[in-house]
């Protein structure tokens, strides 16, 4: 199946709703667990339990997993092997981006079949130019996984840098837009190369009509963005559109009963 296939098969069976999993040191505490790898295992194993089976995808954020290092890491490929086992589509937000030749590793780390990092799509940072990336645009359409590339971040400073005119007079986040959308053409249901666009960023005036590929749409929840804005944003029926939402979620934690419930609110709420 391509990731296209996947997507549209998750959204068929529980809707566009992504949830994220980021142990905060904060939500260790609010949880009563210690801020060590026991206590980051136990915060994320409860949040499989909660979302696995429930959600369309679960988007495990690597940093608070690579805060307690190797043993961290190790707790990380747990979450993506028994979110994997659940049925559960699995973004792993590490935000990689690089040169070329580095780029290949960072692919194979996160898209190559077989390697313990790897879910079914991966997020990407397009900063040293969008074709830097294509290793891991081409191991994704390889192993039918999907790749999430920063265009509009849902945090204030994004501005800064992706909203600069290019000298042929595009915004950076439209020529990353223009490049994604080059890349799904033509396939159906749609394509492997989805984009973020934060739920924060008010008026956009980037072009996303051509745009055939899933967008990330984070800052939802616990950054101030609500459904108007999604609706706002990206019109009313909102087509291949994942909001996402971490905070918001998880500090109904650690019951398990209250964590279902919250999500369950937020998807009744999309
Ligand atoms: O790629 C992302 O997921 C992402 C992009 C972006 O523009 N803004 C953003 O908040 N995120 C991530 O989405 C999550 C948001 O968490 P909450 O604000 O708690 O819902 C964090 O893991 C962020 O790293």
């Amino acid at each position: 199946m391509t990731f296209g296939e996947k997507l549209a098969k998750a959204v068929a069976a529980h809707g566009p709703l992504c949830v994220g999993i980021d142990p905060h040191p904060s939500l260790l505490d609010a949880w009563g667990l210690s801020r060590t790898a026991e206590g980051l295992e136990r915060f994320a194993l409860t949040a499989v339990e909660a979302f696995g089976g429930k959600v369309s995808m679960v988007k495990p954020q690597a940093a608070f997993f690579e805060a307690h290092g190797s043993r961290g890491v190790a707790v990380l490929e747990r979450v993506i092997a028994e979110l994997r086992d659940s049925g559960t589509l699995v973004l792993v937000d590490a935000k990689r981006g690089d040169i070329g030749s580095t780029m290949a590793a960072y692919a194979e780390a996160y898209l190559g079949d077989g390697s313990p990092l790897a879910g079914d799509a991966v997020t990407l940072s397009p900063f040293l130019g969008f074709g830097s990336l294509q290793p891991a645009l081409d191991t994704a359409r390889a192993t039918g996984r999907g790749v999430f590339v920063l265009a509009l971040t849902s945090n204030p400073e994004g501005a800064q840098v992706q909203r600069t005119v290019a000298p042929d007079g595009r915004t950076v986040a439209q020529t990353i837009i223009d490049f994604a959308t080059a890349r799904n053409s033509g396939i159906s249901p749609c394509g492997d190369v989805g984009l973020v666009v934060g739920a924060t960023i008010g008026e956009t005036d980037v072009d996303l009509a051509g745009f055939n590929g899933p967008i990330l749409a984070p800052g939802f929840g616990a950054q101030g963005g609500s459904v108007a804005d999604l609706k706002r944003l990206f019109g009313p029926d909102m087509r291949n559109v994942f909001p996402t939402s971490s905070r918001d979620v998880l500090k109904h934690g650690p019951d398990v009963s209250s964590l279902v419930s919250a999500v369950r609110r937020v998807q009744e709420s999309l």
